[in-house]
């Protein structure tokens, strides 16, 4: 699948947005890529998914688990994980921090790749890798569908990306005058209340 295979699935879901988005790292966007449109069709996720694992394994071997960043990264942890034939499991926030939670465990010596949705700053990832540090298991990589940080986004361990896209981002004080003019909204989970 080249990038611009990838690129097609996002656009045919209808999922490459276009206003004013407040993202998860806090910096703003006038592009989102929504995946949650995507998954929400699972011949598309497969495909895709598919993809990625034939991907991961050229890099990193066989896996043993997936381990993803919840709510985003679930769905693509668990397709991915089928195609790789591991296991699938999810870190969610627990006061604010990834945590593996539900009795969810990574056996001695397993051999475990982080699957990402999409990667911005890369921060959900590397908190996401910092909240296995007390697991066993061997963190080989990361992966994800779409890397929007054109390559720059740094991560503890490598990181394997279906597509690259270099997408500008803005600080909240130093929004361009056409940004600053639309109100903005903050799609994804982070910091949500009840
Ligand atoms: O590289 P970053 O700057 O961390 O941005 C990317 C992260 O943002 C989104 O998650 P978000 O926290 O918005 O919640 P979601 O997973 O529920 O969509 C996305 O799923 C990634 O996890
Ligand atoms: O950085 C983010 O929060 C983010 C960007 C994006 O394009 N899509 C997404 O789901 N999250
Ligand atoms: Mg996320």
């Amino acid at each position: 699948m080249t990038q611009d295979d990838v690129l097609d699935e996002f656009r045919a879901a209808s999922a490459l947005l276009e206003g004013h988005f407040v993202l998860s790292s806090g910096l703003h966007s006038s592009v989102f890529l929504q995946k949650m449109f995507v998954f929400q069709d699972p011949a598309r996720t497969e495909r895709l998914c598919r993809a990625l694992a034939a991907k991961i394994e050229e890099r990193f071997g066989t896996v043993d688990v997936v381990v993803s960043p919840a709510v985003g990264g679930i769905v693509p942890g668990y397709e991915t994980a089928r195609h790789l034939g591991a296991k699938a499991i999810f870190v969610e926030r627990e006061n604010g921090v990834f945590q593996l939670r539900r009795g969810f465990a990574i056996p001695e010596g397993a051999r475990v790749v982080m699957v990402e949705d999409i990667v911005t700053t890369g921060l959900s990832s590397r908190e996401c890798l910092a909240s296995l540090a007390e697991h066993p298991g061997t963190v080989l990589g990361a992966a994800c569908l779409i890397d929007r940080s054109g390559g720059r986004a740094e991560l503890p361990v490598p990181l394997v990306a279906l597509a690259t896209l270099d997408i500008p981002n803005h600080a909240p004080d130093a929004l361009p005058p056409d940004l600053a003019a639309i109100p903005a909204v903050k799609p994804g989970s982070r910091a949500l209340k009840a």
